[in-house]
């Protein structure tokens, strides 16, 4: 058997030596004592748990959706492009376990078809509303639950939504305006304004302004950087007036100077996604990833969901209030819903009994008349047949006297005839 390797431990006082025979446990000096400790056990339980994000991805057909995420994550999640002819809008879900260091994430990227690929874009924004409550009604069904296991449950809600708005330098489209209208309520929203060096900067600045002004003017609610944490109120309330950000995604390793940068290469230059003079990708990746990954999953459960669930719990019936305004109980709303719906099943029982009742006594009605109507016709072919066999019987009785009055001709005839025979004979005999 191979010798477990030895722990050599430093020169022990004698009164350690002493607690170690009694059995007692040294503590070191280098550890935490008592409830300072307690971060450090949520640290530890979330780095042996893992991580999850779910970010949904809205934008044109080729706006650079797949190549900022590979930026973002620094990982080529290799997906492959989509066609500009789809008759409507759809969502590709594709989820990823990636690890750095010794974390691991669960990554889900929910990206756009097709959108803003149809002549009527009414409707585009619906299947991403559809996708977003889906994944809500699952986690309230879960929650619903008698027994619940939320510790596997992968939870789908969307935790962000990276809006990407082309960078057309002159305003949103209807359809940006629309679809960031319908989710607002349901998701955080942060704005991208992708291909960003594809405009320039004096355009870029006015194009935000511009943005920001429409987003406002329609009401239109975008995720705000939390600023009620010290620690990250100033970096946060900056960023806040940085919105949106510009985006550049690229995982093509370009020379500058000595250095090998993520960048993309052009005749004038080099535009380096990670310089944050030449895009605000680094100003999103510490937002979206560093400093506000939980916030975004605290305000996704606290604010999004919480609205969801209340709204659905009120359509089914429940409230914290009754008529009177005083509070009442889960209990109470659930027995008298339980009446409710006994009574509803009760009325529902009396009205097909009456309606079965009814029915039959439709069916007995017809079932008499087609009855009488047959009896009917059974009497008239029964007199006709009757008509005709007495018809049948005079003819007979004609027929037959006929027969008796030609065999008496006949037989009359008969005796003339021999009378006849008779008197010639005796002519003859007198003339002789
Ligand atoms: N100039 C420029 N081109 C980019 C940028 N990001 C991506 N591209 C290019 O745009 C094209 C489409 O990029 P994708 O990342 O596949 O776009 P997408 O939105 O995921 O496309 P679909 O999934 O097909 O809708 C590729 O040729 C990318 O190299 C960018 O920031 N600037």
């Amino acid at each position: 058997m191979a010798e477990r390797p030895r722990y050599m431990a430093p020169q022990i006082p004698d009164d350690e030596e002493i607690q170690k025979e009694d059995n007692i446990r040294c503590l070191t000096t280098l550890g935490h004592f008592g409830f300072e400790c307690f971060p450090y056990q949520l640290v530890n339980r979330s780095i042996q748990q893992g991580f999850a994000f779910n970010i949904l991805c809205v934008g044109e057909t080729g706006i650079g959706k797949s190549t900022l995420i590979d930026t973002l994550f620094n990982t080529n999640l290799k997906d492959n492009k989509s066609s500009h002819f789809y008759s409507n809008v759809g969502l590709k879900i594709q989820t990823y376990e990636l690890q750095e260091s010794n974390v691991q994430l669960k990554l889900t990227v929910v990206k756009t078809v097709g959108y803003g690929d149809q002549l009527n874009k009414e409707t585009s924004y619906q299947p991403i509303i559809d996708y977003i409550d889906a994944q809500l009604e699952a986690y309230l069904q879960e929650e619903l639950k008698i027994k619940r296991s939320f510790f596997e449950y992968h939870d789908s809600r969307v935790h962000v939504c990276l809006y990407f708005i082309s960078p057309t330098g002159h305003s949103l489209k209807s359809l940006d305006l629309l679809t960031m209208k319908n989710i607002d309520s349901r998701v955080n929203i942060i704005p991208l304004i992708a291909k960003a060096d594809t405009i320039s900067k004096n355009d870029l600045q006015k194009f935000k302004s511009k943005i920001m002004n429409e987003l406002i003017s329609n009401g239109i609610q975008i995720y705000q950087f939390p600023t009620d944490d010290e620690t990250t109120a100033q970096v946060n309330s900056s960023m806040n007036g940085l919105l949106p950000f510009a985006v550049v995604g690229s995982m093509d390793e370009v020379k500058v100077g000595k250095r090998m940068v993520r960048g993309r290469h052009y005749p004038w230059g080099v535009l380096q996604v990670e310089n944050e003079n030449h895009c605000d990708f680094v100003k999103l990746r510490d937002m979206l990833l560093c400093t506000n990954m939980e916030n975004l999953k605290e305000q996704t459960h606290t604010q999004h969901y919480e609205c969801y669930r209340c709204c659905r719990l009120q359509k089914m019936g429940f409230t914290d209030v009754g008529p009177d305004n005083q509070p009442v109980s889960f209990q109470e709303i659930y027995e008298a819903k339980r009446q409710e719906f006994y009574d509803q099943c009760q009325r529902q029982e009396e009205e097909l009994k009456q309606r079965f009742m009814q029915l039959v006594k439709e069916k007995e009605t017809t079932l008499k008349e087609a009855e009488k109507e047959l009896q009917d016709k059974f009497e008239h072919l029964k007199r006709v047949q009757q008509e005709e066999i007495m018809k049948l019987e005079e003819e007979r009785r004609q027929l037959e006297e006929e027969i008796i009055d030609f065999y008496k001709m006949k037989a009359s005839s008969e005796t003339l005839q021999t009378q006849v025979c008779t008197n010639t004979k005796k002519d003859k005999d007198r003339k002789k």
